[in-house]
């Protein structure tokens, strides 16, 4: 028997970043959305722990370790039960990107391993595993928009009541968020210990309005994430000059996200980027966090 958990990418609509903590961490106030582009984990047991890994053709699936730190295996070793397992993952969210591919693997991974053994764990005991895997994994698991805080491991459900259309670019070669993070440090010594609030953004999201949103989106890992890469600064200007409403990196990048007005129109900004960027997506949020399928 085995188990297929679909866990999506995720945007950070807002991402404000406050001085590092004592444990070296960031103290994060951020909105994210889970948007339409998946990785699929199968889960099944077995005498020896193995792992594959496939993806779309705009993945690196060599920049993923098939070792136990993958962070599937970590959560498999995280989880309650002494068993092997055979792991298959197969990606469509970019390596490195900025949109936590990895945190979704954990996280459905989590939950194929809960529901292969009928463990029927809590939702708390499994947002609890997924804190200890990572910052961003906690979200992979509740998905649709939700805001963080602490480190972004502590969620909650926001109200959304748009459905908004997204172009995105991925980049061939990822950033390391860590030095995303340290850059951030270089650039800001005397940030506030108090990252900044999304008030405009949250309203704006229960406004539905795209162009409110659009005006809304802030990203305090933008800067950094440019300055280490130049050339995100002209894709996000191109993506404007063709019709997006707003373009921006993706939490630490490099992958970049451009709000549409519609899916028309993010038809009309993807054909346009077509012409420059070998990997051009449309993705539509928010949308559901890990769960079975089939
Ligand atoms: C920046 C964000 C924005 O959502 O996502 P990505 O762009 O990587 O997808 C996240 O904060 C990434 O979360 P995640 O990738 O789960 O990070 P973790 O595994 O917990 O931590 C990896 C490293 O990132 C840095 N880190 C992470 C989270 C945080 N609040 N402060 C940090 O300084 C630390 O250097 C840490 O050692
Ligand atoms: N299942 C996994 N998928 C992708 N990357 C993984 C995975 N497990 C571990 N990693 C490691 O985590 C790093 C960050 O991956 P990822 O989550 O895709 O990016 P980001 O942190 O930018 O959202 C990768 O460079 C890779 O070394």
């Amino acid at each position: 028997m085995s188990v297929t958990v679909r866990a999506s990418a995720k945007i950070n609509l807002h991402l404000g970043v406050g001085a590092p903590r004592e444990d070296g961490f960031h103290p994060l106030d951020t909105v994210y959305q889970a948007i339409s582009l998946y990785d699929d984990v199968t889960v099944s047991e077995t005498d020896t722990d193995s792992l594959t890994v496939t993806g779309s053709a705009h993945v690196d699936v060599a920049g993923v370790p098939t070792d136990a730190t993958n962070i599937a295996m970590r959560a498999l070793a995280e989880a309650p039960c002494g068993s092997a397992h055979d792991v298959r993952i197969a990606k469509q969210v970019p390596v490195a990107g900025g949109m936590a591919g990895g945190s979704a693997d954990g996280a459905a991974a989590l939950l194929a391993h809960d529901r292969l053994h009928d463990l029927r764990q809590s939702d708390d005991l499994l947002l609890a595993q997924a804190a200890r895997l990572g910052s961003d994994v906690p979200f992979s698991l509740v998905g649709g928009t939700a805001r963080g805080r602490g480190r972004g491991e502590l969620v909650e459900p926001i109200v959304d009541h748009g459905t908004w259309w997204w172009v995105v670019v991925p980049a061939a070669v990822g950033l390391s968020t860590p030095e995303v993070y340290r850059h951030f440090d270089r650039l800001h010594p005397d940030a506030p210990a108090e990252p900044a609030e999304p008030a405009e953004l949250l309203a704006a999201l229960a406004s539905g309005e795209p162009v409110r949103l659009a005006r809304a989106l802030h990203n305090d890992l933008q800067e950094p994430a440019i300055d280490l890469r130049p050339e995100l600064g002209d894709l996000i200007a191109r993506g404007e000059a063709e019709g997006a409403l707003r373009g921006m990196v993706s939490g630490s990048g490099p992958t970049c996200v451009f709000l549409c007005d519609s899916q028309e129109g993010s038809m009309e900004v993807l054909t346009a980027l077509s012409a420059s960027y070998d990997v051009v997506l449309s993705a539509v949020g928010p949308v559901a966090g890990a769960h079975v399928l089939g």
